[in-house]
């Protein structure tokens, strides 16, 4: 149980942070009420302090001894962050208070609407790290003042005092927050922004010892990124100043990766301890000891906090028994990150088979495992010796299934050869070709695959699911669906039309139910962004395709119009991204079987005489590495998997990607090498200035530059989406140049869609008579 008292324990065990979105998504539940105007504030924060305190006594009850404090957010913690700081871009009014912002003015900060106030541009949201959580961007004035503005930490450290926990604040680390964040207006060295920066650390610091506290969790991850000398020199000098005061002890918290070349000046840095992903680079245990100097603590991070399965408990046993031998209880034991990535509770699944979910842990397991090794270090294995046994067990039947390994797949992976990732000619052949058969006007208009996915839609869903909803009339429903997004389209006027994705409950879950080797949960969700949460399907053997998946939905789409509509699968990339995938063989080569099984369906959607087929990859650039010289080998396998799922077709059938959510100036030349005909990107965020990476390069293939942000609800009139066409146009050729929103429709009304693909086809009208064609 964990106490108030700070007695020397050995192994002192922790969490990172723990999921916020409540085991059955209360969080998510109760933000949606409120912003739909159902609730009130104090409703929804009596949420947040009732799953606050059910997560903290989830920790103590599993046994760990410092619980994070800070970890909770309304919406996200790097946005948590600004309002600490005072980081509150104009915008969103001036004056901030004792109490810092409140809650209304946060939610437009992130989703440009609340209940109360003006509808605002909300700030943007990107990945975080190589995650798929967005957080909101913090944005900085080269004047920009910060202000401490710490009553919401403070009261949530007071909810933990009050149940006599021993509470370990958690804060992002002032680089980690300056390297988040972007530049407003003139370009400028963010850097120069520290030395103003550093004094609210301080004073928040100050107060934090004031209380009591001992541990502070200092978060920098982006000491596993590769940092150049000015950031290097950042740190030193910034963990100097912290240091020359009289304030808790900080543990300098590193996730994602190693340490690498970070390591050594990163170990001499003053702070009070440092945690290491142990998970992701096991090798930096032997590096560290002998270069932890005595005063600091090692988080031995070795619980994976990004995957789900069970950890070899007796592994670890050996290693971390070495590293207490030299730190005693200097070693501290936790998750390898914040536990924010893996669903809650594996006892919510109840529809999973005993066999497979033996080989899991969640998120409250994986406390019972930090928790486990604490034991066994400090009582010596033979206390943990039934647990350990139970562990080792469904390790070897993990192991020895015969559900992981499949003959028929491994023989097919035999037979793949280079010539299967080529397409048979070159797009300077197939492009005249293409055209001829799909006879589209010049700068087609289209959308990415998704139309809006409405209350009706999910509750048919949910009606067929839990049996109240017959087979037949769940698929006439979805049917009555694609006629409808059909039938809208034509009468729009787009060009090339998608069926809409309503069968879908996401891009990456549905395939996931599909396939062989691949478990859904129930309850197994993870925070996307805010309120919005994904399910990632279980990879837990060899990939196949038990049959097609969704070219009935498609050939009746393309039955009902003349014009050509597209396939639509989820790239085998992004399925591989968003999936929680085995441990037990290179990401490279789980990949290389989803390509497989979607090449099949690829290879079906042309026989079925589809002309055009999209396979989204919007993962593609989460995926990188946050090393740089771990790039070019992802970035090898990743194209090459593309290539093995589309290359199969004919010259005449159109390969469509689309990409989205991030910056893709440093994988253009990989976007190359994908070799698709038409690529669908996001542009429009970021004023079409992708653009000029594509033209520099020289970019042969044809390209739909987003002309529209699908995230917000406005409706952008005919002159602007002309203009960013127009910009479009200035920098690559007009054969080339396609006309779409930039991603799916999916999060939006019928309402705000139907007016802005009108303006964004009437846009392209308007170009396509300046330009000629
Ligand atoms: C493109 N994006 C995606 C990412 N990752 C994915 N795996 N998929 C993506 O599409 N990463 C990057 C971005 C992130 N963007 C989004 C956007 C929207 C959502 C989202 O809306 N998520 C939904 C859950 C989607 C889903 O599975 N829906 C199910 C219904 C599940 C459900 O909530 N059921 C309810 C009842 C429903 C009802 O009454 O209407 C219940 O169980 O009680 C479905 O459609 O069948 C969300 O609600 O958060 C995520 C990421
Ligand atoms: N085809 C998908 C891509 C999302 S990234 C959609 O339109 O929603
Ligand atoms: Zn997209």
């Amino acid at each position: 149980m964990i106490s108030k008292s700070s007695e020397n324990t050995v192994a002192t065990t922790h969490a990172l942070g723990f999921p916020r979105i409540g085991a059955r998504r209360e969080l998510k539940r109760a933000l949606d009420a409120y912003w739909r105007g159902e609730i009130d504030q104090d409703t929804l924060r009596r949420t947040g302090v009732e799953l606050r305190s059910r997560h903290w006594a989830l920790q103590a009850e599993a046994g760990l001894d410092l619980v994070p404090v800070g970890d909770f957010s309304y919406y996200d913690h790097v946005l948590d962050t600004s309002a600490l700081l005072g980081v509150i871009p104009e915008r969103f009014g001036r004056e901030v208070g004792e109490d810092g912002i409140d809650l209304d003015r946060y939610f437009r900060m992130a989703r440009g609407r609340a209940p109360r106030g003006e509808d605002v541009t909300a700030c943007e949201m990107t990945k975080w790290f190589d995650t798929n959580y967005h957080y909101i961007v913090p944005e900085l004035a080269h004047d920009q003042r910060f202000t401490l503005h710490a009553r919401g930490l403070e009261a949530q450290l007071d909810e933990a005092h009050a149940k006599g926990l021993r509470s370990k604040p958690v804060l992002i680390g002032p680089l980690t927050y300056l390297w988040l964040s972007k530049v407003r207006d003139e370009p400028f060295d963010k850097l120069t922004l520290l030395e103003r920066l550093l004094p609210i650390y301080a004073e928040l610091l100050h107060r934090l010892a004031g209380r009591g506290i001992e541990w502070v969790q200092m978060d920098e991850p982006i000491l596993v990124c590769d940092l150049d000398a000015a950031w290097q020199a950042a740190f030193k000098a910034a963990y100097q100043q912290l240091a020359a005061q009289h304030h808790p002890r900080l543990l300098l918290t590193t996730y994602f990766g190693g340490l690498g070349a970070n390591l050594e000046w990163a170990l001499q840095l003053p702070v009070g301890g440092v945690h290491v992903d142990l998970v992701r680079a096991p090798e930096q245990l032997s590096e560290i000891l002998p270069r932890l100097t005595e005063e600091k603590v090692l988080s031995a991070g070795v619980i994976d906090g990004r995957n789900i399965w069970r950890t070899d408990l007796e592994a670890w046993l050996e290693p971390l028994g070495r590293a207490q031998e030299q730190l005693g209880e200097r070693l501290w034991l936790a998750p390898s990150c914040s536990l924010l990535h893996v669903p809650v509770d594996l006892a919510g699944e109840t529809r999973l088979d005993d066999e497979l979910k033996n080989w899991l842990a969640f998120g409250v397991q994986k406390l019972e495992e930090v928790a486990l090794l604490g034991r066994a270090l400090r009582e010596g294995r033979a206390s943990i010796a039934q647990a350990l046994e139970a562990n080792r067990a469904a390790l070897a039947a993990r192991r020895e299934s015969s559900r992981i390994h499949n003959a028929a797949v491994q023989q097919r992976l035999r037979a793949v050869s280079p010539t299967m990732s080529r397409r048979a000619s070159p797009y300077s052949q197939r492009a005249p070709l293409q055209r001829a058969r799909l006879k589209l006007p010049l700068l087609p208009t289209t959308t990415i695959g998704s139309f809006p996915q409405t209350q009706a839609i999910r509750a048919a869903r949910r009606d067929y699911r839990a049996g109240r909803l017959e087979r037949a009339a769940y698929e006439q429903r979805m049917r009555a669906e694609i006629e409808h997004t059909i039938k809208t389209q034509e009468a729009l006027g787009l060009d090339m039309l998608v069926h809409g994705e309503p069968e879908r409950n996401d891009m990456v879950e549905y395939f996931g139910e599909l396939l062989e080797g691949f478990a859904s949960t129930q309850q197994g969700w993870v925070q996307s962004f805010g309120s919005r949460c994904v399910k990632p399907p279980i990879i837990y053997g060899d990939v196949r395709r038990a049959g097609p998946m969704t070219v009935e939905w498609i050939r009746y789409a393309q039955s009902l119009t003349e014009r050509p509509v597209k396939g639509m699968l989820t790239g085998p990339v992004t399925i591989l991204q968003w999936s929680f995938v085995r441990d037990d063989q290179p990401r490279a080569a789980t990949c290389q079987q989803i390509a497989l099984a979607l090449r099949g369906e690829v290879g079906d959607l042309e026989a079925a005489g589809i002309r055009a087929i999209q396979v989204d990859e919007p993962a593609l650039r989460e995926g990188l590495p946050l090393r740089g010289s771990e790039r070019p080998a992802y970035l090898d396998w990743a194209v090459r998997a593309f290539r093995l799922a589309t290359a199969g077709v004919r010259d005449e059938t159109q390969i469509h990607s689309h990409m989205c959510y991030s910056e893709f100036n440093d994988i253009i030349q990989a976007i190359a090498e994908l070799d698709a005909d038409v690529i669908t990107i996001e542009a429009a965020r970021s004023d079409m200035e992708l653009l000029a990476a594509f033209a520099e390069f020289e970019y042969p293939n044809e390209i739909g530059p987003g002309v529209y942000d699908i995230h917000s609800p406005r409706v952008p009139s005919v002159a602007e989406m002309a203009q960013q066409l127009e910009k479009a146009a200035e920098v690559i050729t007009r054969q080339q140049l396609w006309a779409n929103p930039d991603c799916g429709l999916k999060t939006r009304a019928w309402e705000e869609s139907k007016p802005a693909l009108a303006n964004m086809i009437a846009a392209a009208q308007e170009l396509r008579a300046r330009i000629g064609g």
